[in-house]
């Protein structure tokens, strides 16, 4: 990690931030990137109420004074700030590097707005660099590898890694994914799957930040 990238992270995190009025229900995203995010609501003293992805975001909220409310105590979300692993131009993403991808997934279906705040190293043209993380009912475990295979991904488990629900993480290698919609499906289909890293067509705006300047997909021509 640069501290070029940092920085761009950084930009994009304040960018998304600027988004926030008082008084907003906003989810609150894991990963590096959603930290800074975090600081900035705490720096800029917004008067927000937070639903956290994980438990080491809710604990950084509570370590920074942002308060919190339990997701099933509120009717929507009106924004959530997140991070993501790979994004394509067309707003396709995989979640899931830090293991919060059924929380996050949750939290964006319950969201107005999904906010993505990326460095420029996470765009690519077509998904299937980093690994989709599937999400998976320990006892299932080899069941669900061997469904994978079946499916043309070699895959491993993430070991010494639990979810926030007690579940483990298999890392899928698909290549390149054609079609992230029906390859979601597909996964969401095998027994003991409970969610998967891909997020097709749930983003409303991706904030990249790449050599100190903010680039928001989708591009508006002439903007
Ligand atoms: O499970 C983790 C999340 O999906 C993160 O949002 C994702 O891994 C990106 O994290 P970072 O901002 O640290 O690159």
């Amino acid at each position: 990690m640069t501290s070029q990238q940092d920085n761009d992270k950084k930009l994009a995190a304040e960018m998304a931030v600027s988004m926030l009025r008082n008084g907003m229900t906003v989810g609150l995203g894991t990963g590096s990137t959603a930290r800074f995010a975090l600081h900035a609501i705490a720096e800029q003293r917004l008067e927000i109420k937070g639903v956290p992805t994980s438990w080491q975001t809710a604990e950084l909220a509570r370590s920074l004074g942002i308060p919190l409310v339990d997701i099933n105590d509120v009717p929507y979300i009106d924004i959530t700030l997140d991070g993501a692993d790979e994004f394509t131009p067309s707003l396709d993403l995989i979640k899931g590097g830090g293991a919060a991808l059924l929380h996050e997934k949750i939290v964006a279906v319950r969201s107005r707005q999904l906010v993505i705040m990326t460095d420029a190293s996470k765009r690519v043209a077509q998904l299937g660099k980093f690994r989709v993380p599937v999400e998976t009912i320990p006892f299932a475990v080899r069941y669900v590898q061997d469904r994978l295979a079946a499916m043309g991904a070699s895959s491993s488990v993430r070991h010494g890694v639990l979810t926030d629900e007690g579940n483990a993480v298999i890392d899928a290698d698909f290549g390149l994914i054609n079609d992230p919609a029906a390859l979601g499906a597909q996964l969401k289909a095998i027994t003991g799957v409970v969610e998967h890293g891909i997020f097709a067509g749930m983003a409303a705006l991706v904030l990249m930040g790449d050599n100190g300047r903010v680039e928001r997909f989708p591009q508006v021509s002439g903007g």
